[in-house]
């Protein structure tokens, strides 16, 4: 794993006429996660899409070194290619050698012929996640990565994020539900609301 940090300092969010968050700061280095946790609307999408360097922060800076790969709502996925091909697409593009690997491991070997655009809910995050680990990056920024999952997926997504954080990746969780992971730190983001 590539060795990767992930820091912000006094990061202040502005969406339309109104700022949601301001001075929050936080530091982490390979090994760490961190739950982002507050109500609907408060900006813990806004604010990995800040980390993520998709979104301009209104003030403050972001420092990362290693590579980031974000899961939100958005997999871009071909929804008309079959799931095998479409994993194979990205795996090209991210130089993974075997995309189709972790679809065993999130139990999807035989949705791989099945069109992305016919895959349930939870199918289609267990997909987005299939997409994330093959990215390779040792930033994870995971935007309700549970959201939609059966008991069983949801144990084996938290087992992926145990393992990427035990091989020295960091993980920035965004998420209404609890999360099952030992010495995972928590940034209540209405101590930073406006
Ligand atoms: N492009 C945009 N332009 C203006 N306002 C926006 C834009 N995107 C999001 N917002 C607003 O920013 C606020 C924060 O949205 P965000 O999605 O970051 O919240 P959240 O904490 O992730 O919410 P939830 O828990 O419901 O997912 C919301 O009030 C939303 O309407």
């Amino acid at each position: 794993m590539q060795a990767c940090s992930l820091s912000a300092s006094e990061l202040a969010c502005r969406r339309g006429d109104r700022v949601l968050f301001r001075d929050l700061g936080l530091a982490m280095d390979g090994g760490s996660a961190l739950h982002i946790t507050g109500s609907n609307g408060i900006g813990k999408s806004s604010l990995m899409r800040i980390l993520a360097g998709l979104l301009r922060p209104y003030s403050g800076s972001v420092q990362r070194t290693g590579t980031v790969a974000l899961l939100d709502e958005n997999p871009a996925l071909d929804p008309q290619l079959p799931l095998g091909k479409a994993l194979q697409f990205w795996g090209r593009v991210d130089r993974c050698d075997d995309a189709g690997e972790i679809a065993s491991v999130l139990d999807m070997d035989s949705l791989l012929d099945v069109p992305f655009r016919y895959l349930s809910t939870g199918q289609r995050k267990r997909a987005a996640f299939a997409r994330l680990v093959n990215q390779g990056a040792p930033i994870w920024l995971l935007d309700e990565p549970l959201n939609g999952l059966d008991a069983e997926a949801r144990k084996r997504i938290t087992a992926l994020i145990k393992l990427h954080c035990s091989d020295g990746g960091i993980c920035v969780i965004a998420s209404h539900q609890a999360m099952d992971l030992p010495d995972c730190e928590t940034l209540p983001l209405e101590e930073y609301a406006l």
